[in-house]
């Protein structure tokens, strides 16, 4: 399903010039606070009706000022998810959940996407009786009870704890992998986004400054300065060998060979994402040897970039998959580091931080 993005909007003293296209699933709308995130799922709701530009999702212009057309919030059929759940304290999980089904429906929603919320044992209680993330889900299960052609969620986990993001994470990843309706995803946290997104969208002060799918922009040196150096780094689609591989490890697969990272809540067979941060990888010219490090993988340099600060960008190419390294340009320069020459990446296995591992392994 496609999604066609224009839209131009003075707020105050702010002005929104936001563009981007994608194909449905979840795009992603990532960028440090204030950026405008909001702002665009807002105007894609209906709540804020922008200059001028269009808004289309599938086959349905929602916006469109060349033609005079704006959608009124009630009739886009979109599901609305904020930070804090908003649930009528005075009425149980379900009748909230009910709240949401719209008149003359009997349907149970999305192709089983409710199912994989896990709140069937929470009906009977009241909001007061949930912690934040299942409040969370219920508010989800409500949005997604109206049957809606776009779900909005706007920094769903912000808040919760990183205890909570983490049991909270699966739920997301298995509700996404089940329904078919495109979901704008707003966040400024790369760990939920490299997850859960299908597209990526990276906004700056009101702009947007990449667009595309999630694994080409987050392997690519040239977006490191937008990502944010600590953020950029590969996406990896693994296999899990060996779940329990001892000592704490799980053994994936993944077109470069065999990694040995920190144990995946996953069973043998199933397919993960994981993320390896640029900054996590290390290059070596010649294979090392006694090493600690157990992930040493061959590969070539594909492209180098250089940013404003001491850092340079490393795309590598191992096997079938695409790696990124961030090293000083004085070791660049030491090492002679330049497009074709075969390398190590040497990733260590403790660097991969648990919440970088086990979304969708769909990308
Ligand atoms: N109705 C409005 N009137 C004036 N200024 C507004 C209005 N709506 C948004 N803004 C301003 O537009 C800018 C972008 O806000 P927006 O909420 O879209 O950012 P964001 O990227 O979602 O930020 P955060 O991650 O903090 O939620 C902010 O400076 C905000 O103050």
């Amino acid at each position: 399903m496609s999604v066609s993005v224009q839209i131009t909007q003075s707020l105050g003293g702010f002005t929104l010039d936001a563009g981007f296209e994608g194909e449905g699933g979840v795009t992603a709308l990532f960028g440090p606070s204030g950026c405008g995130k909001t702002s665009v799922i807002n105007a894609i709701a209906g709540l804020s009706r922008p200059d001028a530009g269009h808004i289309r999702v599938g086959g349905h212009v929602l916006f469109d000022s060349s033609k005079g057309i704006f959608v009124p919030p009630h009739k886009r059929r979109i599901g609305y998810v904020f930070q804090e759940p908003r649930l009528f304290p005075h009425m149980s999980v379900l009748e909230n959940i009910e709240y949401g089904r719209p008149m003359q429906s009997h349907s149970t929603p999305m192709d089983g996407g409710l199912a994989a919320l896990g709140i069937d044992h929470l009906m009977e209680r009241r909001p007061r009786d949930l912690s934040g993330g299942e409040a969370q889900r219920v508010a989800i299960a409500r949005a997604i009870m109206s049957q809606p052609k776009v779900l909005l969620m706007d920094e769903p986990l912000a808040a919760l704890d990183d205890a909570r993001k983490s049991e909270f994470l699966p739920y997301l990843q298995a509700l996404v992998a089940r329904t078919s309706i495109p979901v704008f995803y707003v966040s400024h946290a790369m760990a939920e986004v490299a997850q859960l997104a299908d597209h990526l969208v990276v906004m700056r002060d009101g702009r947007v400054v990449r667009s595309g799918p999630l694994a080409q922009i987050l392997s690519d040196p040239a977006a490191v300065a937008d990502i944010g150096v600590r953020e950029a780094g590969a996406i990896l689609n693994v296999t899990v060998a060996r779940s329990d591989a001892g000592d704490g490890l799980s053994e994936l697969s993944c077109g470069a060979g065999r990694l040995y990272l920190p144990k995946v809540q996953a069973s043998d067979g199933e397919t993960l994402r994981v993320r390896i941060r640029a900054s996590d990888v290390m290059l070596s010219k010649d294979k090392p040897d006694g090493l600690s490090a157990l992930n040493i993988l061959p590969c070539s340099v594909t492209q180098l970039h250089e940013g404003h600060g001491p850092g340079v960008a490393v795309a590598l190419r191992s096997g079938s998959v695409d790696l990124m390294a961030r090293v000083t340009r004085r070791s660049a320069r030491a090492m002679g580091l330049r497009a074709g020459l075969n390398c190590y990446a040497v990733i260590k296995s403790v660097s991969v931080a648990p919440t970088d591992m086990g979304g969708r392994g769909s990308t």
